[in-house]
């Protein structure tokens, strides 16, 4: 649980050229999933390279609590006994999901067709965060929500005893409705189908194929229709979650703007409806190549290897790629402030409702440090000033949010003065070795 303790103020200085290896730690909606499809399943899930950050702990502890047995057996390998759908029991006291939005939605989608009441909480930032996105859908399957006001947590699901089957069209672009959706279908009967106008991540169907379950996507003109056909017995796998995309981006984006650097990420996960970040990056002329390319556990993986990109131009991001890159949006734009001239980015409603409003934490923190924004209520646009034209020198807020904090502490690395953040705590709910791994790289940090 993350924003509970004591804040940790981190400044980031300029950098030495980043050289080296940059092991980022397993994909953090990989290991959701893992955990909760695990404890869905008859029989023991082994999974290696689970992320170990707080989020995913929160979804461990929370599937122990719904009576499925988690173990961890160290170095980054867990097991799963689960109970099998249907067969979740009414934990004893309050589920806290802490800091994760995917967590509690994707959770609450598993408990909705169960009858059991379950009682959800989080951090202050979780408990800003609309859950009316699922909550709405589940009240189809028969399950009933009482929360604060505006749908926030705290919040009580009574699951639906006699569950019936839904369609229903997702009205936000959001794997994690789309997945809560999937989820409670597993324990209804009959066919449930979800239909989402844009693409989004897809690990939950095709870890729900890989469990065993009959699930179809097709193409449509209403968009993908994707069809469950519930009440599966899904049988327990071993999966090895691929390194995170999402926290790739860190590395990456420090060493297209640093001096000198050469940095090789291994083994990232370049699932199409995650790996945006990546071509906006090369459209904008980062020197960032994919390297011994392969197919490993039915994802598309390869080696990024990033280069200082002294010319990288500022260019119009399609709105129409804002879900393959939803959580990428903060550290591309302080790359940026680093290119010549303006990256528009434009379609991200979804930023306002993240860990923080990121538009505006990231608006805040730009400025602070001399890069002009300008911003709408679903896009923003951030003046590039050129590979040395970053003042820097400011201090942060990184308002309970992971990707603010560390995207803030990227900018340091290269901007020509220090650059502070609030807190750098949060840092831990999805990349808890950022400093260490960072650190090896070159970059160099201190604590206030
Ligand atoms: O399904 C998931 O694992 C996630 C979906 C995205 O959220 P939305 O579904 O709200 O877009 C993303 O921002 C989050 O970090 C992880
Ligand atoms: C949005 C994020 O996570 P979540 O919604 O799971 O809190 C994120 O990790 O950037």
């Amino acid at each position: 649980m993350s924003g509970h303790g004591t804040p940790t103020p981190m400044i980031s200085h300029r950098a030495d050229p980043l050289a080296g290896v940059a092991k980022v730690p397993g994909d953090k909606s990989i290991s959701h999933r893992s955990l909760i499809l695990g404890a869905m399943a008859v029989g023991e899930t082994r999974i290696s390279g689970l992320l170990e950050g707080e989020d995913v702990l929160d979804t461990a502890k929370a599937m122990q609590a719904f009576g499925a047995e988690v173990i961890n057996h160290g170095g980054g390998k867990w097991s799963v006994f689960g109970v099998g759908v249907g067969g979740f029991a009414e934990p004893d006291n309050v589920i806290d999901c802490g800091n994760s939005g995917t967590g509690v939605r994707l959770i609450m989608g598993t408990m909705a067709t169960s009858p059991i009441s379950v009682t959800f909480t989080g951090d202050a930032s979780l408990n800003k965060r609309p859950m009316a996105r699922v909550t709405d859908p589940l009240a189809l399957f028969g399950a009933q929500a009482v929360g604060r006001s505006g749908g926030r947590l705290p919040m009580t699901i009574v699951g639906a005893a006699d569950p019936v089957p839904v369609r229903y069209v997702v009205p936000v672009p959001s794997a994690q409705v789309k997945s809560a959706v999937l989820l409670a279908g597993l324990n209804a009967p009959g066919q449930t189908v979800v239909i989402e106008k844009e693409a989004t991540r897809d690990h939950t169907e095709r870890m729900l194929e890989g469990f065993g379950a009959e699930i179809t996507t097709e193409e449509t003109e209403e968009g993908r229709v994707i069809t469950l056909t519930g009440r599966p017995e899904l049988k327990p796998q071993v999966i090895a979650v691929p390194r995170d995309p999402s926290s790739a981006a860190f590395p990456v984006c420090a060493a297209l703007i640093t001096p000198g650097s050469d940095v090789l990420v291994p083994g990232i996960g370049l699932n199409p409806t995650r790996a945006g970040l990546f071509t906006t990056l090369r459209e904008m002329g980062a020197d960032l190549t994919y390297e011994n390319e392969r197919v490993e556990g039915g994802e598309p993986v390869a080696d990024l290897r990033a280069r200082y990109s002294p010319s990288m131009q500022g260019i119009e991001v399609p709105p129409e790629r804002a879900a393959s890159m939803i959580d990428e949006y903060p550290v591309l734009s302080v790359v940026a402030s680093f290119a010549r001239g303006e990256t528009m980015m434009a379609g991200v409603k979804e930023l306002r409702v993240k860990e923080s409003d990121r538009i505006d934490a990231m608006a805040r923190g730009l400025r602070a440090n001399g890069v002009a924004v300008r911003e709408g209520d679903d896009w923003w646009a951030v003046m590039g000033l050129g590979p040395e034209g970053v003042p820097g020198g400011g201090t942060c807020e990184s308002f309970l949010d992971h990707r603010i904090a560390m995207s803030f502490m990227v900018m340091g690395m290269a901007a020509q003065n220090p650059v502070s953040v609030d807190d750098g705590g949060p840092i831990a709910t999805s990349f808890p070795i950022f400093e260490p791994l960072m650190t090896a790289l070159g970059a160099k940090f201190t604590h206030a």
